[in-house]
């Protein structure tokens, strides 16, 4: 491959600061070192995770950073030690059929740890989620501008027409899937759909409610109904979102501004005394204490699936010695390179929809538009690196679209 072992020049949206416009800059990327995999990016979505650490984050030592971390694309090339994961050989431009396709992994699944090992979790300790949570970045980055070396947010740095990861941070998907359409599963769609299925483990008949219709809360809803619940409750402050939840399955719609009572009381009503499970997929600390609420007393399981490190959060005792379950779950709970493939296959088989959640293709020129869409609350956001694409659709995508 003409590009191995030399370094890329290519385009990438730069955070060089909190709070500024992203700027589309040429960046070097360097060959992928042991271990690693250098992918050439063919779509991305954008996550709120994305907003939170441009906007509101506060970490510090957390720029300059290029971010995205949902995304799809072909491995370019590979370093020493990488042997599960082809790059060919081909130097025709069909090479691209030869190589594998694959996810970026912001949660990393090294299978040597003890947290791989057990299966009651998905936190692989061998990640840079380990060690640098705080700054949401590795310390190491293959990625250079103007001098400076660029971060690389939560080890994926999506929005880039290149990028370099660790191979336990990188699912092998089938290469049939369209990488436009399985770019999703890199976050929202497992995250919501997982703390649905695998965290709360929401049972056939049950009764649910979703906050927040974000991607991750309508992953949720789609969970839900996947997982056979007959009542789900969907709940956000902008009700534009309810015609969205009932394509995913919702069954009833609350909007806590039309509603004098707090939102646990109105459920209750709604369900004999609170739903049995709820997931909160806002990031409000709020939220996640009326989410708990609203579950019955005796077997309710509550799952905290929306992002917040910067608060305390509180509930009364009373409430899990009443028989509530509280949890937490990162990515859906699934352990990452097992669960995104099969997550992928589910789509292939029709089993989970994807395409219902992209409502806008943009080129990455246009990513501050992106955001300010989501910022908006225009639902999800969906990013095409169209250049690329127009090199491949002839030649990846012939006769599948
Ligand atoms: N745990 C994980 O592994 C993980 C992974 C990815 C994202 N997240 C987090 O999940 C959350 C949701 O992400 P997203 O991309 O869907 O975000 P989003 O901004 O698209 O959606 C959030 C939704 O919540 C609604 N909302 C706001 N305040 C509300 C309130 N008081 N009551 C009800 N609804 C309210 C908004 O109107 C919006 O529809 C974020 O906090 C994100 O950081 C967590
Ligand atoms: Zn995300
Ligand atoms: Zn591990």
């Amino acid at each position: 491959m003409a590009t191995a072992s030399k370094v890329i020049k290519c385009k990438a949206a730069v955070a060089w600061e909190p709070n500024k416009p992203l700027v589309i800059e040429e960046i070097e990327v360097a060959p992928p070192q042991a271990n690693e995999i250098r992918i050439k990016m063919v779509a991305t979505g954008v996550c709120h995770t994305d907003l939170y650490h441009l906007f509101e984050g506060m970490h510090e030592g957390g720029f300059p950073v290029v971010l995205g971390h949902e995304g799809a694309g072909i491995v370019e090339s590979v370093g020493p030690g990488v042997t599960e994961y082809q790059t060919g050989h081909c130097a025709t431009s069909f090479s691209f059929l030869q190589r594998d396709t694959v996810i970026p992994l912001f949660l990393s699944q090294c299978k040597e740890c003890r947290f791989c090992k057990n299966p009651k979790s998905n936190h692989c300790e061998k990640g840079w989620i380990a060690d640098r949570q705080g700054e949401m970045s590795p310390a190491e980055s293959r990625f250079t501008c103007k001098g400076k070396k660029l971060l690389q947010f939560v080890g994926t740095s999506t929005f880039s027409e290149y990028t370099v990861v660790n191979q336990m941070a990188v699912a092998k998907i089938d290469p049939a899937a369209p990488l436009d359409k399985v770019c999703l599963l890199g976050c929202g769609i497992c995250t919501g759909f997982g703390a649905a299925v695998n965290v709360a483990q929401v049972e056939p008949g049950s009764t649910c409610a979703v906050f927040g219709l974000g991607a991750v809360g309508l992953a949720a809803v789609m969970g839900c109904h996947f997982a056979g619940a007959k009542k789900i409750i969907a709940v956000d402050i902008n009700p534009e979102k309810f015609e969205m939840a009932k394509v995913f399955g919702a069954t009833d719609f609350v909007n806590p501004k039309d509603r004098s009572k707090p939102i646990s009381e109105v459920i209750a009503e709604m369900t004999n005394g609170g739903v049995d499970f709820s997931l909160e997929c806002v990031g409000s600390v709020g939220v996640m204490r009326s989410a708990l609420e609203s579950c019955v007393k005796g077997w309710g399981v509550s799952v905290i699936v929306g992002w917040t490190d910067l608060c305390d959060f509180a509930a009364r005792p009373i409430q899990l010695i009443a028989g509530r379950t509280w949890k937490g779950a990162l990515f859906g709970g699934f352990k990452s390179r097992d669960g995104v493939p099969q997550m992928v296959q589910s789509y292939m088989d029709k089993k989970v929809k994807l395409d219902e959640f992209i409502t806008h293709n943009m080129p990455l020129a246009q990513v501050n538009d992106a955001i300010e869409l989501m910022k908006n609350g225009k639902w999800y956001i969906y990013i095409l690196y169209v250049y690329i694409i127009e090199d491949l659709q002839t030649e990846l995508y012939k006769d599948k679209h």
